[in-house]
């Protein structure tokens, strides 16, 4: 999970039929709010516009569409306003009342992108207001306040959202990752990602290794320096795995207390074999102490039927095991089948 993935999706726009809604919406209030046309149509056009606004206070984060079709409907209503002042240029503040008004509307749906060009056109249309002859204080101060109000609610509905975003992913975030050490959890391997890497390996024919890797005599450090020396080395043992290993491509997961597996794709059982040798230097040169090593790895043929998921961990296991009892500080690698 990336978290700015996350809020990248406050970014696209408001979903295109509540801006469609609201070109039409626009419409129909600038030809509804000229004498004669009366005030059923007025009215029906505010319970419209009530409707979209409550929509877009209740629409998730994440919206589909994109920002070109949201300026396009901006854009539109622009346009039915420029039109309306061209049929009846006599009632044109009442147009522009009634653009400004609408205005209102997509302001708590759009993203900070639109809401500039939302302010910035009823800027235009206030000063626009102020250049006429007619010039009416009172339709200019309703405009004026309804807008910030607009842009007011906008601004807070993004700000929760925003943080609502972000928490979840957070959130999401912690429930894959060990707090001790920010390695991957063992829940996130059986439930995810071991399933994932094999089924793709599978499917494009690759080899897919794994390294279990054990800290030799780690309880001595523990007991020796105490339990918060204990957690500094494995913070440190675990910075040095994900340092050696390929950002967003292997997977480093604590696996138990002081045992760390590496999920290495694309990766043969040599270069298994080479990682774990570099690491086992690593270790004695930066760390000061040594781990054992089981290193087990699976060639995917395309189509073949895969082993089980915990096949591949259990190998590194039983290798691990081996490397252990011939006196630690060793790497044992073996290929699935010939286990
Ligand atoms: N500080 C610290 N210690 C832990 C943590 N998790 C497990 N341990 C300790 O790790 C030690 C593991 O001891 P053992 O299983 O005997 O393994 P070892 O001493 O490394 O011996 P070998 O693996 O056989 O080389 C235990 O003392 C655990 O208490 C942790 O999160 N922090």
């Amino acid at each position: 999970m990336h978290l700015h993935h996350a809020t990248d999706d406050l970014r696209k726009p408001a979903p295109l039929p509540l801006l469609a809604l609201h070109a039409s919406a626009s419409a129909i209030l600038s030809v509804a709010l000229l004498p004669p046309a009366g005030w059923p149509l007025g009215l029906a056009c505010c319970v419209l516009i009530l409707a979209m606004l409550l929509r877009a206070l209740h629409a998730p984060a994440a919206q589909p569409g994109s920002a070109a079709s949201g300026t396009a409907l901006l854009a539109l209503d622009l346009l039915v306003f420029l039109l309306c002042y061209a049929l009846r240029e006599a009632d044109a503040s009442w147009h522009a009342t009634a653009f400004c008004i609408l205005l209102v509307a997509p302001y708590a749906g759009v993203t900070r992108h639109l809401l500039a060009g939302a302010g910035l056109a009823f800027v235009a249309s206030l000063v626009w207001l102020g250049l006429q002859e007619d010039f009416q204080a009172g339709n200019a101060a309703t405009l004026l306040l309804l807008n910030l109000t607009g842009l007011c609610t906008s601004h807070g509905q993004q700000r929760q959202r925003r943080a609502h975003v972000l928490q979840h992913a957070i959130l999401a975030e912690q429930a894959v990752r060990d707090h001790l050490t920010g390695c991957y959890n063992r829940r996130y391997l059986d439930e995810h990602l071991l399933g994932a890497e094999l089924a793709r390996s599978q499917r494009h024919g690759l080899c897919l290794t794994a390294i279990l890797c054990d800290l030799d005599h780690f309880k001595r450090i523990n007991d020796a320096h105490g339990h918060a020396a204990g957690d500094a080395a494995l913070r440190n043992f675990a910075a040095l795995l994900g340092n050696a290993t390929r950002r967003g491509i292997d997977s480093v997961v604590r696996h138990g207390g002081e045992e760390f597996l590496l999920i290495l794709p694309e990766t043969d059982l040599a270069g298994g074999v080479r990682l774990a040798e570099r690491l086992r230097d690593g270790l004695a040169q930066h760390i000061g102490t040594t781990a054992s090593f089981g290193v087990a790895s699976l060639a995917c043929a395309p189509g073949s039927p895969a082993p089980g998921a915990p096949a591949l961990v259990n190998a590194a296991d039983r290798l691990l095991y081996q490397a252990k009892h011939a006196g630690r500080n060793c790497v044992r690698a073996a290929m699935l089948d010939a286990l």
